[in-house]
Order: C-alpha cells, then structure tokens, then sequence
C-alpha cells in the first residue's frame, strides 16, 4: 500500500472511522478475484477486470474501507468516474456519509459542464462535469478502478478544480506502474491498493 500524502494524516483512532470499517486482507483478496484478459479492449492491453471484486461481498466491502482510509476526515464529498469509478464511490460516500459527485464521459450530463479531453492506453475520451455541482472550496476525494496512464483521472481532477473545488487524493485500486500514471499526476496525492505489471 502506498503512502498517505504528507497532508494527509491517517486515521488511528477507530471511533473516528464510520461503523463500515473493518480490517480485510485486500490484496489476497484482489489476487484471487482479479481477471486479467489479454488483448482486451485492443491487442497488447493486459485488461484489469475487477467486476468480480465488485460482486463479491467482502471484496467490494474491503476494497471500499481500505480505498478511502488515508483521506476519512479530509474530504467533503466523493467524485466518482464513469463507470467503474461510480460503483467506488457510491459505496464509499455512503460508508462515510459523504455524498458522490459524477464525472460522465463527454454528452451523458443534461446540464451545462466542463469538458476535458484526455488520452488513455487505448484511445481517447472526453469526461464532463456539471458546472454548479460542487461549490467552490469543496474538498473532493476522486475514485476510479485502475490507474495506468493517468489521462482519465487527470481529466477528472482538471474538472473539479475548473469548479473551484480542491482535490484532497486519488484513490484507486489497482495501479500499473508500467504505464505512468502517478507522474502523470504532477504530486497529487495517490493511493492505490496494489500495484501490478
Ligand atoms: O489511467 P488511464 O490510462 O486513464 O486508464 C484508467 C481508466 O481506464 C478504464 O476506464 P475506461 O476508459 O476503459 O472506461 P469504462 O470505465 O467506461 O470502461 C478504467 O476504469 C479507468 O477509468
Ligand atoms: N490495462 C487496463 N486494465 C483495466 N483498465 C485499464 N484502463 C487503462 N488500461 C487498463
């Protein structure tokens, strides 16, 4: 697990945290039900499937506690990322009674928004977000499944702050360093679960 931010101070103390805590062994639990599909969604990616981690009870329970962990008591609300990002982060705004913001790619958002282009390991996409969601000031923590280029979670970050918002941390389940994704990020605060080629 990496380090919290040095702004960051981990919670210690237990009656701090929601009821929703519990400690799990997450990466067991991630190298058991993680797939790993080669050449999906195009030759040469090794895809990070983690749908089976979701719909396990422990797996989603012990990837949400041990995701917002470093940031409980730092953030006003969670940003989650079409789509994986969104299953994240209802269930963590909920376990700590926080709310979620939505990031959608480019043309789901009925209202006005902010728009940022980005490129991922296998293309490129547009997230939005609604321009009067977030009230300026706000303490957003950002979650997603899987970091690897960063493109989609720098989108996400550019988005909150157009909006006058501060980004608290990233959280993310799997990292895969090999694609650069936490440089990328220009030393915002990233917390992944595991890191895997
Ligand atoms: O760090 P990056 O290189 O930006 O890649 C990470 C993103 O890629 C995947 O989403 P994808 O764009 O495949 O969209 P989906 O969730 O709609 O399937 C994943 O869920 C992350 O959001
Ligand atoms: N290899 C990968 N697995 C899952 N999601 C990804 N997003 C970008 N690259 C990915």
């Amino acid at each position: 697990m990496t380090e919290p931010h040095p702004g960051i101070t981990p919670q210690s103390d237990d009656e701090a945290r929601p009821a929703a805590f519990a400690e799990h062994p997450v990466e067991d639990i991630l190298d058991r039900l993680c797939a790993t599909v080669a050449d999906y969604p195009a030759p040469g990616v090794s895809f990070k499937d983690l749908t089976p981690v979701f719909a396990d009870a422990e797996g989603l329970r012990a990837v949400v506690d041990a995701i917002v962990e470093p940031f409980v008591g730092h953030f006003d609300l969670i940003a989650g990322i079409e789509a994986r990002g969104f299953l994240l982060a209802a269930a963590a705004a909920y376990a700590t009674g926080t709310g979620v913001l939505t990031i959608r790619k480019a043309g789901k958002l009925p209202r006005e928004t902010y728009a940022e282009e980005y490129a991922l390991e296998y293309g490129a996409a547009t997230l939005e977000i609604h321009t009067t969601d977030l009230a300026p000031g706000a303490r957003v923590l950002i979650l997603d499944d899987v970091l690897a280029t960063g493109g989609t979670v720098g989108a996400a970050a550019r988005l909150v702050e157009r909006c006058g918002a501060h980004v608290v941390g990233i959280g993310v389940v799997l990292e895969l360093p090999a694609l650069g994704g936490r440089a990328a990020l220009a030393g915002r605060p990233v917390h992944s679960l595991q890191r895997v080629d």
